[in-house]
C-alpha cells in the first residue's frame, strides 16, 4: 500500500509515478504516493481529501470549509505564483504549510509584460487591423502621433521578481523607471536601475503602469478610480498579474472617458470575460488570455516544482517556497536551507 495520499481534483494535469509523475529530485528519494482524483466540488473533494497526506490545489478553491475538513493533510501546493485559490489564513490557522512557485516562470511572464508594453505602445493591434483591412494608408498617420519610447517612464506597482525581471529587459529601451513597493527594500529597486516612489508618484509621473501586486485578500481592488484619475492622460496600463488587484469597473471608464490612453492585460477580473464585458469592444485596449506564463516548458517544470515542494514535505523537510512560513516553526518538519521568515508577499 502507498505510504501517502495525495488528493488533486480530476483534470489536473498529473500523471502518474513511472511515467512522468515527477515526484523525484535529485537527494530526494522517490515518494511512495497514491494520486487520488477528487470531483471538483467542494463536498466530493471534501471527502477524497480528510484523509489525504497532501493536496495539490489546482482547478478548484480550497476554501476555509475544505481545510477545517482535512484530519492528516501536512502541505497544501499550488502550482502557480498566486495564492488567491486557496484560504492561506485558514490554512495558518491549521498550521499547514501553503506552498506556491513564484520563481518557475518569471521570465515568460517578463517577457509578456514587456511584449503588452510595447504592443499597446507602437499600436501594434490596431496597426495589424488596418493593413488586413486595406487601411495600410493610415498606419503612419495613427503612429505619428505616438512619442519616442526612449525617455518615457515606465513605473512598477509591486517590485516582485517579475516586476525586476521587466526592468531589466525595459532597461536597454532608455526607460526611466520607478516603482511603488514597500516590501521591497531601496537598494534592490537602485539595483535595477529603479526610483523608489511612493503609490501617487508611480501613478502621476508613468507613461506606463505596470501592475505587479500579487493575489492577495489584502490588495483586492488595490487600483481604483482615484488612482487611474491620477495617472496622466496619456499613460499606458499593464497588468500581467491578476485581475482581481484593479476595480474593473473604474479602469473601463478611465479607458472609456480618456484620462489613460491604453490598457493592455493579461488578466481581468473574470475569466474567461463575459461577452458583454466593455474591455472586449475597445479599440484601445489590447488582451491576453491569462497566459503570460505559458512557454514549451511550462506543463514539466510545473510538474517538477509543485512535486519538489510536496515530496520535501512528505519527506520531513521545510519546503523551499512556503507562503505561510510562519507556520514551519511549529511542524516537525526539518529545516534544511534558510528560508526567510520575514519575506513579504512579493518576494
Ligand atoms: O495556472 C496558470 O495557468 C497561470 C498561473 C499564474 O497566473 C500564476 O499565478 O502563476
Amino acid at each position: 500500500m502507498p505510504k501517502y495520499r495525495v488528493v488533486t481534483p480530476k483534470g489536473a494535469s498529473f500523471t502518474v509515478a513511472g511515467s512522468d509523475y515527477s515526484f523525484e529530485r535529485e537527494a530526494l528519494d522517490p515518494i511512495d504516493a497514491e494520486i487520488i482524483e477528487a470531483p471538483a466540488d467542494e463536498a466530493g473533494f471534501i471527502a477524497a481529501a480528510k484523509t489525504a497526506d497532501a493536496i495539490y490545489a489546482k482547478g478548484i478553491p480550497i476554501t476555509k470549509t475544505i481545510i477545517d475538513s482535512l484530519q492528516t493533510c501536512k502541505v497544501i501546493t499550488l502550482g502557480s505564483v498566486g495564492v488567491d485559490s486557496v484560504d492561506v489564513k485558514a490554512a495558518t490557522a491549521r498550521g499547514i504549510p501553503v506552498t506556491n512557485i513564484p520563481d518557475t516562470f518569471i521570465e515568460e511572464v517578463a517577457d509578456h509584460a514587456m511584449m503588452l508594453l510595447l504592443a499597446g505602445f507602437r499600436r501594434l493591434v490596431e496597426q495589424d487591423r488596418m493593413v488586413r483591412s486595406g487601411r495600410w494608408a493610415e498606419g503612419r498617420p495613427a503612429l505619428l502621433k505616438v512619442p519616442r519610447l526612449m525617455g518615457q517612464t515606465l513605473g512598477f506597482v509591486s517590485f516582485g521578481r517579475v516586476a525586476r525581471a521587466v526592468a531589466k529587459r525595459a532597461a536597454p529601451f532608455g526607460l526611466r523607471m520607478m516603482a511603488y513597493d514597500p516590501f521591497i527594500q531601496e537598494t534592490l529597486m537602485y539595483d535595477h536601475g529603479v526610483i523608489p516612489a511612493t503609490l501617487n508618484e508611480v501613478l502621476s509621473q508613468s507613461d506606463f503602469v505596470s501592475m505587479h501586486a500579487p493575489a492577495r485578500p489584502e490588495v483586492h481592488h488595490m487600483l481604483t478610480e482615484k488612482h487611474f484619475r491620477q495617472m496622466k492622460k496619456g499613460s499606458i496600463f499593464i497588468n500581467t498579474g491578476r485581475g482581481a488587484t484593479v476595480d474593473e469597473e473604474s479602469l473601463i471608464k478611465a479607458l472609456q472617458e480618456g484620462w489613460i490612453a491604453h490598457a493592455a492585460l493579461d488578466v481581468l477580473e473574470k475569466e474567461p470575460p463575459s461577452h458583454n464585458n466593455p474591455l472586449l469592444g475597445m479599440e484601445n485596449v489590447t488582451l491576453t488570455a491569462h497566459v503570460a506564463s505559458a512557454s514549451a516548458r511550462f506543463d514539466e517544470a510545473r510538474k517538477r516544482r509543485v512535486g519538489y515542494e510536496l515530496s520535501l514535505v512528505l519527506q520531513g523537510m521545510w519546503p523551499v517556497s512556503c507562503v505561510n512560513p510562519s507556520v514551519l516553526q511549529d511542524t516537525t518538519l526539518r529545516r534544511w536551507q534558510p528560508v526567510s521568515m520575514d519575506r513579504g508577499p512579493n518576494s
